[in-house]
Parts: structure tokens; sequence; C-alpha cells
């Protein structure tokens, strides 16, 4: 494996372990949609059993699975998982979410696995979603502020992936666009309400992955190869 595999990538499919598929959809049917690497993760109502279950349905099928988990209670050890990706809030209310959950981490593990540890800076802009609530980010930030933040995430912190985080929701293109052109060597990820080849074109200009994640839950398997497809083709 390379050392950032993630610089290849067009598209990633995040799956929350506490959402259901749509009817006959199955983890492998996601699996085989042509997405790059396979997150998953949720804010809320994970559990190290909904967690192990997902992983072990996909690890079967040929695609990089990684972690996501929302706090280090729910981190699990499988060996089908490429690795752990783990958030920090760049814009969290409290430094908790920024650094103290990955201090409580490290020191109650006492085997740390960094060969397979990264971590993503998150910049969450959705006010409603669950993960601004969660982490009190203050998501009252303008194309300069995300600008900003994204800049001092690669130069200053040395963050290999920026993840502009607009869960539930479609962002606003001119803020993708700001973070595009404030990081250089970082990966941009962008999420948030992408749901077809349309609005996944849109931000795959700006971003060099795209996060699909509520649209497999809820639409299935075509909608998701569509943002695939207009992944590939940005
Ligand atoms: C140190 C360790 C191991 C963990 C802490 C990691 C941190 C800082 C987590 C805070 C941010 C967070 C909850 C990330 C999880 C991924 C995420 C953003 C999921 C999307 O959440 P929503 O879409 O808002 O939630 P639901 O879909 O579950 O409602
Ligand atoms: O669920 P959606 O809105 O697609 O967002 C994707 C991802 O960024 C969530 O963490
Ligand atoms: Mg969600």
């Amino acid at each position: 494996m390379t050392a950032c595999p993630w610089d290849d990538w067009n598209h990633i499919l995040k799956i929350d372990p506490d959402k259901e598929l749509p009817e006959g959809v199955t983890y492998g049917d996601l699996c085989a949609t042509g997405t790059d690497a396979i997150e998953v993760g949720g804010t809320m109502g994970i559990t190290e059993e909904n967690m192990e279950a997902v992983v072990d349905a996909c690890a079967e099928h040929d695609v990089p699975l990684y972690q996501e988990p929302s706090s280090p209670d729910v981190v699990i050890d499988n060996r089908a998982l490429e690795g752990y990706l783990i958030p920090t809030v760049f814009n969290a209310g409290s430094p908790f979410w920024i650094t103290g959950a990955h201090k409580e981490w490290v020191r109650t593990d006492g085997d740390m696995d960094w060969d397979r540890t990264w971590t993503e800076a998150y910049i969450v802009m959705n006010p409603e979603a669950d993960v601004a609530e969660y982490t009190e980010a203050d998501c009252d930030l303008g194309p300069d502020d995300v600008a900003a933040y994204a800049e001092v995430a690669e130069r200053m912190f040395g963050q290999e992936i920026v993840y502009l985080e607009y869960s539930g929701t479609f962002g606003d293109e001119e803020i993708v666009e700001a973070a595009g052109e404030a990081t250089d060597e970082t990966t941009l990820f962008y999420g948030g309400g992408i749901h077809d080849y349309d609005s996944a074109a849109t931000m795959a200009q700006h971003a060099d992955v795209i996060v699909v994640g509520d649209l497999a839950h809820e639409e299935g398997v075509e909608a998701v190869r569509e943002t695939v497809e207009a992944a590939r083709d940005a």
C-alpha cells in the first residue's frame, strides 16, 4: 500500500452502521459500485458490534476498508481494515474533539497501530448535522475562514487530509472552491448531500475526493454508481 492511497482516489462511500440499507441492497452491492474506498462510520448510534458487522460484511469484497470512529470506545481491531481515519475537528467548540479524545485513546490503548492510523482535519459546516451538535462546531464560516482553516491544516499541522463536511446537506460551492484553492499537497475530501451525477460533478471539480453517505442508505446502488462516474469524469 502506498503511504497516501487517497492521493489516487476520487470517491469514497461512507457506510453508517446505525442505518439500514434499502430493500434488496447488500453490502456487497455497495462494495461493487466502483467506489475507491469504504469508510465505516457515523456520529450517533455507533457501537463496536454494529461496526464489526459492517466491516465483516464488506471484508470479502475487493475494496479498501477504513474505520472512521466517532469516539475511542468504538475502535475495532479487525484485520480486514486497511486502517483508521481519525477525525480531528478544527472548528470544534471544545478541544476534546480536536486533541482530547485522541489523548484519551492513546492513554488508554497501550498498543497503538500507528502504521494503520491517519487523521482527517475536519471542518464541519452544517449546523443541523449530528456531528455539528456533537462537537459544538462553529459553522458560521465564510470562504475566507474555511480557506484559512484548510491552509492551517496543511501548512501548520501537516495534515494529509482536509475534510469539508456538510453531512446531510449540499454545501456552498464557493466555499468548497475556496478550500480547493487553499490546499496544495493535502487531499481535500468533500462530503454532504451528494445525490446524483450533477451534484457529484459540481463538488468533484473543487475537491480531490467526494464522499457519499446517506444516498447509499436512502437510494441504493444505481444512484451511488452515478456519483462514482461523475467523480471519475471530473
Ligand atoms: C480519537 C478517536 C478514536 C475518535 C474521536 C474522533 C472525533 C474527534 C470525532 C468527532 C467527529 C465525528 C463524530 C466524526 C464521525 C464521522 C462523521 C462526521 C459522521 C457523519 O455524521 P452525521 O451525518 O452528522 O451523523 P449521523 O449520520 O450519524 O446522524
Ligand atoms: O450523508 P451525506 O450527506 O452524503 O454526507 C456524506 C459524509 O460527508 C457524511 O460524513
Ligand atoms: Mg450522516
